[in-house]
């Protein structure tokens, strides 16, 4: 099902803001009204956008091309006038793909009425309507937001000693021949006693994880490391993460990271759940790219709670016509979520997992009318519910190979749980 106002022209115009305009303005997340708010944003650079000018919902195996076909559509009757002329100006849509094919949850691109960017100091806002011309925009910094009350958390689909004992059955199922890793997710619901306001953890999330995304689309939100495509001007980069060790809790623990980065960048267990990551987003970029550049080995990634083994790929588009979310389709599930081969580990997350994934493990990003974009995979995230607004379904996952240990699989869970459930504090 595709859904998509065909037939009145999408009006966009984008002005650059002025150093006075600028100084009023705070960070980009403190723009954001209460509804309908849509943000990408890393370190104070980035988009937020609100408002609704377009809405395209798809579903299904076709999620990513329907989407993708109604955004072109949509641009190719468009009037522009853009002042600014960078990745990210002109008409911009916010989306967020379910992880599964099977999945309700389906996709959507979001197209907000007002955008605001910053990039390397160039600041500017964005409006847009659906046939006709949008009013200009001065923005000016929202209401403060308030923070979550009275937040309870209970098991999902599994509680974690099952969720432990799942671990061990794929561990099993690997050691049997059936898959070489597999990752397998669990969800934990969070009722608050007031309506949230995703605001709050926003801010929250982008004060604690600078060096992540931080972003909100269509009710799901959070902080994500990892960046599965990026696609500006003809050059692709992809941050693939996997292998995790937990930080320690000492406040004076630069030491102790320095043991623990070192043990993970030795770690045949993580250094192998990494390598079936790096392959798998490698061998998808291939095809697309006239030359790629894959480091040998990962770095060390440090963020508040975790360490990742990280690899930036990068490459050179060769066909001008794909955009960044074809590349998104084609990299999705990539082993970082998913697991090699993928089809036996989609499978095996299917029987094993008993919930659907939702958003969660889907790619979430922005895309522009020339394709370029930004699409990380939603890691590190919550679901809003969209009947209760006082509830939400936080996520987190983790790559089971064979010589994985349930109980400290179940541990960084806990960890990669972490930033949501501070945030929910
Ligand atoms: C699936 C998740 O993390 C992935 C990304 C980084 C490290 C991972 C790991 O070490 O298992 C996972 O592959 C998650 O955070 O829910």
């Amino acid at each position: 099902m595709t859904t998509a106002p065909a037939s009145r022209p999408l009006v966009a115009r984008t002005v650059p803001l002025s150093g006075a305009a600028v100084a009023e303005l705070g960070g980009l997340l403190d723009l954001l009204p209460r509804e309908q708010a849509a943000a990408w944003v890393r370190g104070g650079q980035g988009l937020v956008g609100w408002g609704e000018a377009a809405r395209i919902e798809t579903g299904g195996p076709e999620r990513f091309a329907d989407a993708a076909a109604a955004w072109a559509d949509l641009n190719r009757h468009a009037v522009v006038r853009d002042e600014v002329n960078l990745p990210g100006t002109g008409p911009v849509a916010f989306g967020s793909f379910a992880f599964s094919d099977a999945s309700a949850a389906g996709g959507v691109l979001v197209v907000p009425e007002v955008v605001v960017g910053c990039r390397d100091g160039v600041w500017w806002v964005t409006t847009i309507g659906l046939g006709s011309v949008p009013r200009s925009v001065r923005p000016a910094p929202a209401d403060g937001p308030q923070p979550p009350r009275g937040v309870a958390f209970s098991p999902g689909a599994q509680a974690p000693d099952e969720w432990a004992h799942t671990v061990a059955a794929a561990i099993d199922r690997i050691t049997a021949g059936e898959v070489e890793k597999v990752v397998l997710a669990r969800d934990v619901i969070a009722t608050a006693q007031a309506p949230v306001d995703p605001r709050a953890l926003l801010r929250r999330l982008a004060a604690d994880y600078p060096g992540c995304w931080t972003f909100t689309v269509d009710g799901l939100l959070g902080a994500t490391p990892e960046m599965l495509v990026r696609l500006e001007r003809g050059l692709v980069t992809s941050r693939v993460l996997a292998g995790t060790i937990r930080r320690s809790d000492d406040p004076a623990r630069e030491a102790d990271d320095l043991r623990l980065a070192a043990s993970l960048a030795r770690s045949s267990k993580d250094l192998e759940e990494h390598e079936y990551a790096v392959r798998s987003v490698a061998e998808a970029l291939a095809p697309f790219c006239a030359t790629t550049n894959v480091p040998e080995s990962p770095f060390v990634l440090h963020l508040a709670n975790v360490m990742h083994l990280a690899t930036e790929i990068s490459g050179v588009l060769r066909d001008s016509g794909s955009t960044s979310l074809d590349l998104a389709a084609r990299l999705h599930p990539s082993a970082a979520v998913c697991g090699t081969p993928t089809k036996a580990a989609a499978d095996l997350i299917d029987e094993l997992e008993r919930m659907d994934r939702d958003r969660y493990a889907g790619p979430v990003g922005w895309m522009d009318a020339d394709g370029d974009g930004e699409w990380g995979i939603a890691l590190r995230c919550a679901r809003i519910d969209a009947d209760d607004d006082r509830r939400l379904r936080l996520f987190a996952g983790c790559g089971i190979v064979a010589g994985s240990d349930p109980a400290a699989e179940l541990a960084e869970s806990e960890a990669k749980l972490l930033p949501m459930r501070m945030a929910l504090d």
